[in-house]
């Protein structure tokens, strides 16, 4: 058996199931653009799924539209069985506190603390008492590893440092699932590797599930499990990565050395993935 594998069908039902989902936006001179096409995926609980894909091929959009923060004109988005494009505005407000969502600019609160920004979610949605959301918070920030910055603001900080508070703020709530845009585009490649081990750690240790946008294929190699690749709104592929000896993981050795070693399957794997981030 190779180390490519195609995706066999999940046992129990998926944590996240996308059933031909389609956003078209209107351009400016009026003409209709058909940024998500008839997408159907399926994650499974625990997972770690890359969206991939050149700029302009609808990743964000299909990201975003997985907690309808861009809602659907057609199919459906269900997260832990529950189908969110039926909900009214009350219920899609609680049942995304489900899932958190970091982004590539960090999307911080200037004026707040890191304690505050990480307590954000929580006084929004209600329902805790002041000391349970300290409580949370510290949690939180001690998951990422940012308890003696608690009292700090966000322009004190380190553009990685500031990106583990936005996945601590994502976190406050306890989510299943963490949706992830492009979050170390911003970075360069050591503060990058943290934000990653961070994402990998809550993973492991939290079972939260990870939807990642990325057009960076050193991403991919350092966290991925699936990947989809995005072309023109559609899902073009779909891979399995193996566990540590995966065929993504030993192009760290370098892309030429990789391929002579790969067999023809892993070879078709890593062209494919170049060319759809190239
Ligand atoms: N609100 C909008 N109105 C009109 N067009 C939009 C809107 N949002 C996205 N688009 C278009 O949809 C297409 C897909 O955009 P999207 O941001 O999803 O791509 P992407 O693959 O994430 O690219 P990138 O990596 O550059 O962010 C682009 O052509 C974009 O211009």
């Amino acid at each position: 058996m190779g180390h490519v594998q195609t995706l066999e069908p999940a046992s129990a039902p998926p944590l996240l199931r996308l059933d031909r989902v389609n956003k078209r936006f209107h351009l400016p001179d009026g003409t209709p653009f058909h940024a998500v096409r008839d997408v159907s995926l399926q994650v499974r609980a625990g997972d770690i799924f890359g969206l991939v894909g050149k700029s302009g091929a609808g990743k964000s959009t299909l990201l975003r539209t997985i907690n309808l923060l861009e809602r659907p004109d057609s199919g459906t988005v269900t997260v832990a069985g529950q189908d969110l494009t039926s909900l009214d505005k009350r219920a899609l407000r609680s049942a995304r506190q489900s899932i958190g969502m970091i982004f590539q600019q960090f999307n911080l609160l200037q004026n707040a603390t890191v304690a505050d920004n990480v307590a954000f979610p929580l006084r929004l949605h209600g329902g805790r008492t002041t000391a349970q959301i300290a409580a949370r918070v510290r949690e939180c920030l001690s998951i990422v590893d940012l308890t003696d910055k608690a009292g700090s603001h966000p322009a004190q900080l380190s553009g990685g440092q500031k990106q583990r508070v936005a996945i601590a703020r994502a976190l406050a709530p306890e989510p299943a699932l963490l949706l992830c845009d492009e979050p170390t585009s911003a970075l360069d490649a050591e503060t990058t590797r943290s934000v990653l081990d961070t994402l990998s750690h809550i993973n492991k240790t939290l079972g939260v599930t990870i939807v990642i946008v990325t057009h960076e294929l050193s991403v991919v190699r350092r966290l991925c499990r699936h990947v989809a690749v995005i072309e023109q709104g559609a899902v073009a592929e779909q891979f399995a990565v193996a566990e540590e000896a995966g065929v993504l993981r030993r192009t760290v050795l370098g892309r030429e050395l990789a391929r002579l070693a790969a067999s023809p399957e892993e070879a078709r794997l890593l062209d494919r993935l170049e060319a759809a981030v190239a």
